[in-house]
């Protein structure tokens, strides 16, 4: 997170903190008690490393009451996504077992209704990602609030260039922003989980590159589908 601010510890209860061999890689969000939504790119280079999720943390380091890394117990990336671009960047892991749910470890409902936020909204949106632009890494959890930014404007020739589909949204990127190790962190509008945190085109803090999010409620049916399947 560029030019944002530190989150007040455990008022995101639902952050996950994705470990590759114990080192911060992405971010995550639990949207049951045994599921973590995610960006498919977060595991581009895991094979034969140790994939973790942390949760209930606010310092990456630091002991917390409620802190606890979990193993991960199968993960699902969209069918769709792939590594040559944004399309269907979602992740889901299921966890080795179900989290135990208290103060700092809570789930965060997602949007249902597949309506585009209104430009301007002001949303929020949190991670362990860098924080300069020399990739200093934070170990405390950080936060920042962005407005979006329409579809139109994210689309136009000197921004995104017509590559944002009706399954993306945007947020203005001048100065504060998301950054590398955001990616697959929830945007949070009004509450409610509307957009996962995608790399796109890896720019951070360029008002010409604004950030862009998967959305979420055009994939309720697939993320249904999947934890029903796995469960059963
Ligand atoms: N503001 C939009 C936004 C949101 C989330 C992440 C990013 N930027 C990256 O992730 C990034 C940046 C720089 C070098 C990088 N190398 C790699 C890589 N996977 O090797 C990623 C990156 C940008």
């Amino acid at each position: 997170i560029l030019r944002g601010s530190e989150a007040r510890p455990h008022l995101k209860p639902y952050m996950a903190s994705l470990q590759l061999d114990g080192q911060h890689v992405c971010g995550g969000f639990l949207i049951a008690p045994q599921w973590v939504l995610s960006a498919a790119h977060c595991i581009e280079e895991t094979h034969g490393k140790l994939f973790q999720v942390l949760l209930g943390a606010h310092s990456l380091t630091e002991p917390e009451p409620h802190k606890r890394l979990y193993q991960v117990h199968a993960q699902f990336p969209h069918p769709g996504s792939n590594i040559h671009n944004n399309k269907d960047d979602l992740l889901l892991l299921q966890l080795e077992e179900k989290a135990e749910l208290n103060a700092d470890v809570r789930v965060l409902p997602f949007q249902r209704e597949d309506r585009d936020v209104a430009a301007d909204t002001v949303c929020e949106v949190a991670g362990w990602g860098t924080t300069d632009h020399s990739g200093s890494r934070p170990d405390r959890l950080q936060q920042v609030e962005r407005p979006v930014i329409s579809r139109d404007v994210c689309n136009h020739r000197t921004r995104h260039d017509g590559t944002i589909t009706r399954n993306m949204m945007c947020t203005d990127s001048r100065r504060k922003d998301t950054c590398k190790g955001d990616s697959g962190g929830p945007l949070v509008c009004g509450g409610v989980a509307e957009g996962v945190v995608t790399a796109g085109s890896r720019v951070c803090g360029n008002y010409k590159k604004p950030a862009i999010y998967t959305r979420i409620a055009p994939y309720a049916a697939w993320i249904d589908g999947v934890m029903a399947s796995a469960d059963a």
